[in-house]
């Protein structure tokens, strides 16, 4: 029989923290032993969340959290503010996390990074769980060997707070490992409105829509003489992205350092 993998969510009654709570709940060698919200502390989970009959602790501390209960791994799925505290407070704590929270900076990876090889201990940060996006991300990479002139349109809803999304800005990193870095568009070009020619990463535009109705999209777009190149992906709902963070918790008892990208561990 597989060891039990005894888990804490946070951001239980988000868009994704729901779908991770069913995913722990209906999965056979994961156990639930606690959630973090950023209310209700004390209360039990069934009593916050209409979708769960789990009598689970509500911490809003997660220092108390992690004191009080024994936990094997993290799911973080909050906020960047909170999704880079509690990575941090995780490791200290030498609980695993598995993060799906977006919008932190490359200081803050770098840091989460050199503690968990302090640490000994597993991290997975992925910016994009659903397979079909890290497909998009790989074949991207791929093409921009042959397509040096990219850009990236990333549609999300219009809940969303970080920009670009997390995945657009992993698609342009991996980009970048393949395309000889340059500027793109006209060299005398001028944006009579600011922002029109969207982010710059590396001579890259990377362009973000908010609207309600999309919940996360990304086209890659690659033009050359004479012909153009488009690579899509679609998540129509969050349990698109469940398969991804089953896999990372599976994964994550058996890595001692942070892995950024789902890329890294899907063989
Ligand atoms: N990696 C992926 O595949 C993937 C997919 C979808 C969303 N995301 C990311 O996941 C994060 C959550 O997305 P969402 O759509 O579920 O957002 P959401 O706003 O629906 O949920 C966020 C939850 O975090 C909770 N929260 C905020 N501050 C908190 C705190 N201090 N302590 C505990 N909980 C707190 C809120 O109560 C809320 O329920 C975002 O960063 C988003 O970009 C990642
Ligand atoms: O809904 C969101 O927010 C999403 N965020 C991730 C990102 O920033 O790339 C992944 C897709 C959904």
């Amino acid at each position: 029989m597989t060891d039990v993998i005894k888990i804490v969510v946070a951001g239980p009654r988000g868009r994704m923290g729901r779908e991770a709570v069913k995913l722990v709940e209906d999965t056979e060698n994961f156990q639930l032993v606690a959630v973090i919200d950023h209310k209700h502390n004390g209360m039990k989970l069934a009593d916050i969340l209409e979708t769960s009959k789990s009598q689970v602790m509500v911490y809003t501390d997660i220092e108390e959290c992690l004191q009080n209960e024994q936990a094997d791994v993290l799911i973080d799925l909050t906020t960047p503010e909170t999704g880079y505290l509690h990575t941090k407070t995780a490791l200290t704590y030498g609980v695993r996390p598995v993060v799906g929270t977006t919008g932190f900076s490359q200081e803050e990876l770098i840091e989460l990074k050199s503690l968990a090889e302090a640490k000994g201990l597993g991290c997975i940060i992925a910016p994009n769980f659903a397979i079909g996006a890290i497909l998009m991300m790989k074949f991207s990479q791929m093409a921009s060997k042959y397509f040096p002139d990219v850009e990236i349109m990333e549609m999300h809803h219009d809940q969303k707070l970080d920009a670009p999304s997390g995945t657009a800005v992993k698609t342009a990193e991996m980009i970048k490992e393949n395309r000889p870095s340059h500027r793109q568009g006209h060299e005398d070009e001028k944006e009579t409105i600011e922002g029109a020619r969207g982010a710059n990463y590396d001579g890259m535009r990377i362009h973000s829509v908010r609207l309600p109705g999309l919940v996360a999209h990304q086209q890659v777009l690659f033009g050359a003489e004479g012909q153009t190149l488009t690579l899509r992906h679609d998540s129509y709902n969050r349990a698109s992205f469940m398969s991804g963070v089953k896999v990372s918790v599976e994964t994550i008892m058996s890595l001692d350092s942070l892995v950024y990208g789902l890329e890294h561990i899907l063989v």
